[in-house]
């Protein structure tokens, strides 16, 4: 029997929400064959900070190669890269790689506080990494130190912020937009057209691991061969049904809930 695999290059999240475990969770969800390679152990939650551990360059590249020479590999998502070190070395090991569906996750700053690329890797990132990306998916925050702007506020600004971005070479721009007030509006680009995927806002704090697991899932329905649009789509109501059902742990930021849409949503 065979499966699509799907690869995260990503930072461990130990309270389970984000990072790896997000990614691998979708993985599953998506009924596909989950693999990591792990850049750094965050043992945050939003109560304390228990410290950020990086790996070596060597242990990110020795888990690369175990994975897909053994496995193989169909698309690949990255996540938290630190460093400008680990981004040049995973863009290296990209260009090497047969598979070009590549989601690249910019992350910078957990809604748990932590700081998860140093500001001065973001060059590297644009030069780097951005060029071989089929898909790039910045949250509001995300595109605005990319770009260099105070602020993206609007609907607009969205549009506007995918359009420059697209410059830097992704064959695919997502711009989330979770962070704005009413409906949550993402915007996707390719050079041509703009596209909105909405859904209602819901009122939750509750929303670790959003940003990750929807590009985890957006990897996964590339790896089954799905167009980007609609991966984009099938992600969109993946994430949508993990913030609608997402979990709380009685203190703090809680997880969105990564089976939702398979427990809550599909009978
Ligand atoms: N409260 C919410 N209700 C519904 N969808 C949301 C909510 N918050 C975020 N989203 C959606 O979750 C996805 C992740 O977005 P975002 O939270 O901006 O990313 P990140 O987790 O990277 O900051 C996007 O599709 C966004 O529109
Ligand atoms: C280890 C690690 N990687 C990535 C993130 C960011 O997760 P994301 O889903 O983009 O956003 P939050 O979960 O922080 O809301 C992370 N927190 N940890």
């Amino acid at each position: 029997m065979s499966i699509p695999r799907a690869l995260t290059i990503a930072g461990s999240a130990a309270q389970g929400s984000a990072g790896i475990q997000a990614d691998l969770k979708t993985f599953q969800e998506r009924d596909v064959y989950g693999m990591a390679a792990i850049t750094a152990v965050v043992a945050n939650n939003s109560i304390t900070n228990k410290g950020i551990f990086i790996h070596s360059l060597e242990e990110i590249e020795a888990q690369f190669h175990a994975a897909i020479e053994h496995v193989g590999v169909d698309a690949i998502k990255t996540g938290m890269l630190f460093s400008e070190e680990i981004i040049k070395l995973v863009s290296k090991l990209l260009n090497r790689c047969s598979t070009k569906k590549v989601i690249v996750d910019p992350v910078m700053i957990g809604k748990m506080g932590s700081q998860l690329l140093h500001n001065d890797a973001i060059e590297t990132m644009k030069e780097h990494l951005f060029p071989i990306a089929t898909i790039i998916t910045p949250n509001l925050h995300e595109a605005a130190k990319i770009l260099g702007k105070k602020e993206i506020r609007t609907v607009v600004d969205m549009k506007d912020a995918a359009k420059a971005l697209y410059q830097f070479g992704p064959k695919y721009v997502l711009m989330k937009g979770g962070a704005l007030t009413e409906e949550a509006i993402d915007v996707l680009y390719d050079g041509q057209s703009l596209m909105e995927f909405k859904t209602e806002r819901i009122d939750t704090i509750h929303t670790s691991g959003a940003g990750c697991s929807y590009s985890a899932a957006i990897a996964a329905e590339l790896a089954k061969g799905e167009t980007v649009i609609d991966a984009v789509n099938i992600g969109k109501q993946y994430v949508y049904a993990a913030i609608k059902y997402a979990l709380s742990f009685e203190k703090g930021i809680g997880s969105t809930y990564h089976a939702a849409l398979r427990k809550h949503e599909q009978q």
